[in-house]
């Protein structure tokens, strides 16, 4: 099946066709169907292991698929396409100051000093350019780090884990940083577990689980093909509930659960009702969408004798979550 990630408007920058890869005998991908667009940002997600990374490398061209196509901007290998990354692990030579790490990699690219000093104040850095990295806390290293990723201003743009370690400002500043980079036209792929804080800011997403497609499209398709129910939440729930019978019939404790189809005749509906118009909706967030597709997935490690350690995430997703998800699929 072709996942084109959404039909929303931009140019397919990236389109895997049946990818797969394998190392020896193991299958860390199988058959991927994708297309990243320019503009926008696909958040890749997926339980250690899936093959985020991997995924990232074929991009980046560091891998080749083992079966498949991958077409990078229409380029007939990556070394002509214009890529910025930024490895899940960045480090760079700790005794080497901010300034001199960006130069460093400007002189390899043969961009100008314009640029650096440019970055420097973009990132805020300008304070402790001249301070050598090894007392750069990890926030001022990753921003040194994206920095470095969009030196060559990038048309498409590899995040490995981003802001993994940094404090939720840090983790703003960078994702704004993404956003205006998208904004400009840059197709951004970021890799991560914080799927909070990358729920703003995607416009698609893939979840992969080991090295499969179990969900792919925007938000709003994630739900739908979920199935998962929008919660909405009225103020005065009981005495509104007791005298309708057509919102007596989404209640479930002390809130209406709603599918996708039927959340906008229910909201209309409140709004109608004069009596009902405090209430809030609250959709299925990213975090529960993921781990709905997670627990959708037959358990194959059985035929994967390398997996073992994906079989016993997959048995600790299920204890954490069977009470949760038997009681309310939100
Ligand atoms: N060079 C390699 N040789 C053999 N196996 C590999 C190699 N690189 C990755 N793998 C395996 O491929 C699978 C996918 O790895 P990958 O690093 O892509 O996962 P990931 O989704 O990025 O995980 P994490 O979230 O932990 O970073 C894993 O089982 C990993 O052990």
């Amino acid at each position: 099946m072709n996942t084109n990630l959404n039909s929303l408007s931009g140019k397919p920058v990236v389109r895997l066709e049946h990818v797969g890869l394998r190392f020896g005998d193991f299958e860390a991908l199988q058959d991927i169907n994708i297309e990243i667009f320019q503009g926008q940002t696909l958040a890749l997600l997926g339980h250690n292991g899936a093959g985020k990374s991997s995924l990232i490398k074929l991009i980046l061209g560091l891998l080749k698929p083992t079966t498949g196509k991958l077409v990078v901007n229409n380029k007939p290998n990556q070394s002509s396409v214009n890529l910025g990354y930024l490895p899940e692990d960045v480090s760079f030579y700790d005794k080497l100051t901010g300034l001199e790490v960006l130069r460093y990699f400007a002189a390899l690219k043969g961009i100008n000093s314009t640029r650096v000093k440019l970055l420097i104040e973009e990132f805020e850095l300008g304070y402790a350019q001249h301070k050598p990295l090894k007392t750069y806390s990890k926030g001022m290293k990753q921003r040194l780090g994206v920095a470095q990723a969009i030196l060559s201003q990038p048309d498409i743009l590899l995040l490995d884990e981003p802001t993994v370690g940094l404090d939720p400002q840090a983790s703003q500043f960078l994702y704004q940083k993404i956003d205006s980079l998208k904004q400009q036209g840059c197709a951004v792929i970021v890799c991560t577990h914080e799927l909070s804080m990358v729920e703003k800011h995607l416009d698609s997403a893939l979840l992969l689980a080991q090295g499969r497609r179990v969900g792919s499209g925007t938000l709003d398709e994630l739900r739908q093909v979920s199935g998962l129910k929008s919660q909405i939440k009225l103020a005065d729930f009981t005495s509104i509930v007791q005298r309708d019978s057509f919102l007596a019939s989404f209640s479930q404790g002390q809130k209406l659960l709603v599918d996708s189809d039927e959340r906008s005749a229910v909201v209309e509906y409140l709004v109608q009702q004069k009596q009902c118009s405090d209430f809030s909706v609250i959709e299925p967030s990213l975090e529960s969408i993921y781990h709905h597709c997670m627990l959708q997935q037959p358990d194959r490690t059985e035929s994967n004798a390398v997996a073992t350690t994906q079989k016993s995430w997959r048995q600790s997703l299920q204890q954490l979550l069977r009470p949760t998800v038997s009681q309310s699929p939100l």
